[in-house]
C-alpha cells in the first residue's frame, strides 16, 4: 500500500458521480477506463474503496464487471466487505411488492414515468416527462402513506423511491467504518444527490471530506463540476498517489 493514502476511505456514489445521467436509468455507460482506475485506486487505499449507491448491487456489478468491489447496493439495504455479502430479500416485504404492482398499473397510461423495480425498493422516474413531476410525487407519497412508518420516500434527481425507512447512506457508511481496512481511517464520500447528503452528515462528524459533484444545496465541504473532472482526479489519484481535493474549495 501507498504510506500516503494509507489513512484514507474512500466511498463513491454511482450514478451522476462516476457515471454521467442519462435520460433513461437502464442506459447509464461506464467509461471503460473507469474500472481500471478504481482498481489501481482500491490498491494504493489498501482495500479502502467501496461504491455506495441506490443500485442494487446486481445491477452494479454487471456494470463494472469483472471487477467485484466492496459495495453497498439500494442505499445500504444490500452490501459486501470482502467478499462477504448481505442481500435484502424482497419476500420479507410482501406489502411493498404488492405495492409495486399497483404502481406499476397507476402509471400505465402516464407516457415517460417509469417504474424501476429494485426488488427491496421501487423508484418512480419521471426525467422522460418533466410534467409529471407532481403526478410521481403524489403517487410516491401516497404509496408510502398506505404502506406506514417502515417504509419512507427518498427523493433524487427526476426520481422518487420507495425504500425500507432502515436504509440510508450515512448509516451503511458507518458499517463500513466498523470493518477492516476502513476502520481508524478518515472517510472521504463523493457524491451528487440528495439521498448522498445522509453520507456527507456521516463523514463530516467524523472530521472526513466530503465532495459534491455539480450544484444544490449541500453540507459537503468540497465541489466538483461534473462526473468526467471526477474521474480526472480519480485518475491522477491513482496514478500519482496524492490526494486530489483541495479542502478549501467548497
Ligand atoms: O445512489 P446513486 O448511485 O447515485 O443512484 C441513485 C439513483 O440513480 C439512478 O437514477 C438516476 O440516474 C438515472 C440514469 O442516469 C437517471 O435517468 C435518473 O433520472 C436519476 O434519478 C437509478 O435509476 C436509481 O435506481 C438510483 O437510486
Amino acid at each position: 500500500m501507498d504510506e500516503t493514502n494509507e489513512n484514507f476511505a474512500l466511498f463513491l456514489d454511482f450514478d451522476g458521480t462516476l457515471v454521467d445521467i442519462v435520460e433513461r436509468p437502464d442506459a447509464v455507460a461506464v467509461d471503460p477506463a473507469l474500472p481500471k482506475v478504481l482498481t489501481d485506486l482500491q490498491e494504493r487505499l489498501g482495500g479502502a474503496l467501496a461504491i455506495i449507491s441506490g443500485r442494487p448491487i446486481a445491477f452494479l456489478d454487471g456494470r463494472l464487471a469483472p471487477h467485484e468491489f466492496d459495495i453497498a447496493g439500494l442505499h445500504g439495504l444490500e452490501q459486501r466487505i470482502a467478499g462477504r455479502l448481505s442481500m435484502c430479500d424482497p419476500d420479507e416485504h410482501p406489502v411493498l411488492r404488492d405495492m409495486v404492482e399497483r404502481l406499476k398499473q397507476i402509471v400505465a397510461g402516464k407516457e415517460g414515468v417509469l417504474i424501476e423495480d429494485k426488488g427491496c425498493s421501487v423508484a418512480i422516474h419521471w426525467r422522460l416527462a418533466p410534467h409529471e413531476k407532481e403526478f410521481a410525487l403524489a403517487t410516491a407519497h401516497a404509496a408510502m402513506e398506505a404502506l406506514g412508518h417502515d417504509y419512507r420516500v427518498q427523493h433524487g434527481k427526476a426520481v422518487a423511491e420507495i425504500l425500507p425507512s432502515a436504509a440510508g447512506k450515512g448509516k451503511v457508511i458507518e458499517r463500513f467504518l466498523h470493518e477492516a481496512p476502513y476502520r481508524g481511517r478518515r472517510p472521504i464520500f463523493i457524491g451528487d444527490d440528495l439521498t448522498d447528503e445522509n453520507g456527507f452528515k456521516a463523514v463530516n462528524a467524523h472530521g472526513g471530506l466530503s465532495v459534491r459533484i455539480g450544484g444544490g444545496e449541500t453540507i459537503a465541504k468540497v465541489r466538483l463540476g461534473t462526473p468526467a473532472e471526477l474521474r480526472r482526479c480519480l485518475s491522477a489519484w491513482a496514478s500519482e498517489g496524492s490526494l486530489p481535493f483541495d479542502e478549501g474549495n467548497s
